[in-house]
């Protein structure tokens, strides 16, 4: 097992990526809970919820909530990026360039976030996802000039106590959202019409369920335990004439393929734009 952090963490943002990491750091117990806080805008039941469920720290008071983002040696930015211009401005005098600031949100850069403190801070922007819920999470990291080798440390230990990590270039990281952020739903959006499949042939919802998860993880696990292309896996599949290559053949009629791939680019697009909303170089 990895050694334990030390440090307290604060999450700017109590909602479902801010979870899905806690959730990990408790599981693989890489933090204990009273390490842990988490401040939200507003909805203080989300807040109790969280406290309840995992034993973080919450603020009791308005007052708190300032100490506890003080106090943290990493505040992890997990709000929504619309969200983000309003949070940072009022975070500015709070935050101190001992501590190590985590972004979360998507398309937002290193600099745009310094321009927004209007201070320079250590700062490492990731693209985690929500598989880190249970350790399976992938997170492309990328980091600021000022953060030291010992962050770099602790960030590459949190991300890698949920998941897979990999340390990329600023420039790739809309990238990186458009394949392994966003890309859980594509997978769920696929398995969702699987599971419809099946039961317009006339299983139970319970039986198509179970089929369609099982061949997911299956199909997964192939590919990383054989270590063979999807392309060359899916050819195993493929009897010349037979059930599959019918199926196959319907799904590149409606351009299935190439309706992924335009919406993996579209996503890191999106990133690109929700940046751009927020950048404040751009009034200049
Ligand atoms: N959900 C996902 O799969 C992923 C999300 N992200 C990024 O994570 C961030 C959060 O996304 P979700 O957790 O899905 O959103 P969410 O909507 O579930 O949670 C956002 C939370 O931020 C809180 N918040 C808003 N303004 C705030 C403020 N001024 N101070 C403190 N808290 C504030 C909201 O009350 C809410 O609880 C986004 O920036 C998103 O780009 C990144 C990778 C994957
Ligand atoms: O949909 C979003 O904007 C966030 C970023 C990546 C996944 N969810």
């Amino acid at each position: 097992m990895k050694q334990p952090l030390t440090q307290k963490i604060c999450f700017l943002g109590a909602g479902s990526m801010a979870e899905a990491i806690i959730r990990g750091l408790i599981d693989t117990k890489l933090l204990e809970p009273i390490r842990i806080s988490a401040v939200n805008r507003s909805n203080a039941k989300r807040l109790q919820e969280l406290s309840r469920r995992y034993g973080i720290t919450i603020p009791q008071a308005e007052a708190d909530k300032d100490r506890l983002i003080r106090d943290a040696d990493i505040v992890v930015l997990a709000m929504k990026p619309k969200d983000a211009g309003a949070a940072l401005a009022s975070l500015a005098s709070l935050l101190h360039n001992e501590q190590l600031i985590i972004s979360v949100i998507a398309g937002i850069s290193t600099d745009a976030l310094m321009k927004m403190f209007g201070k320079e801070l250590p700062i490492v922007r990731t693209m985690p996802n929500t598989s880190s819920t249970i350790g399976l999470g992938a997170t492309a990291l990328c980091f600021s000039k000022q953060v030291s080798e010992e962050q770099r440390r602790w960030a590459e230990a949190i991300f890698a106590s949920v998941g897979i990590v990999k340390i990329v270039d600023e420039s790739l990281i809309d990238a990186v959202t458009g394949v392994s952020g966003s890309g859980p739903a594509y997978i769920y959006y696929v398995m969702e019409a699987m599971i419809e499949g099946g039961i317009q042939l006339g299983l139970t919802p319970e039986t198509a369920k179970e089929l369609t998860v099982q061949t997911v993880l299956g199909a997964a696990r192939m590919v990383q335990i054989t270590g063979e292309d999807p392309a060359e896996l899916r050819r195993k599949v493929t009897s010349p004439g037979g059930t599959t290559q019918a199926a196959l053949e319907v799904m590149a009629s409606y351009r299935l393929q190439e309706a992924i791939i335009q919406g993996v680019r579209r996503s890191a697009e999106r990133a690109v734009e929700l940046g751009q909303q927020l950048d404040p170089s751009r009034d200049q």
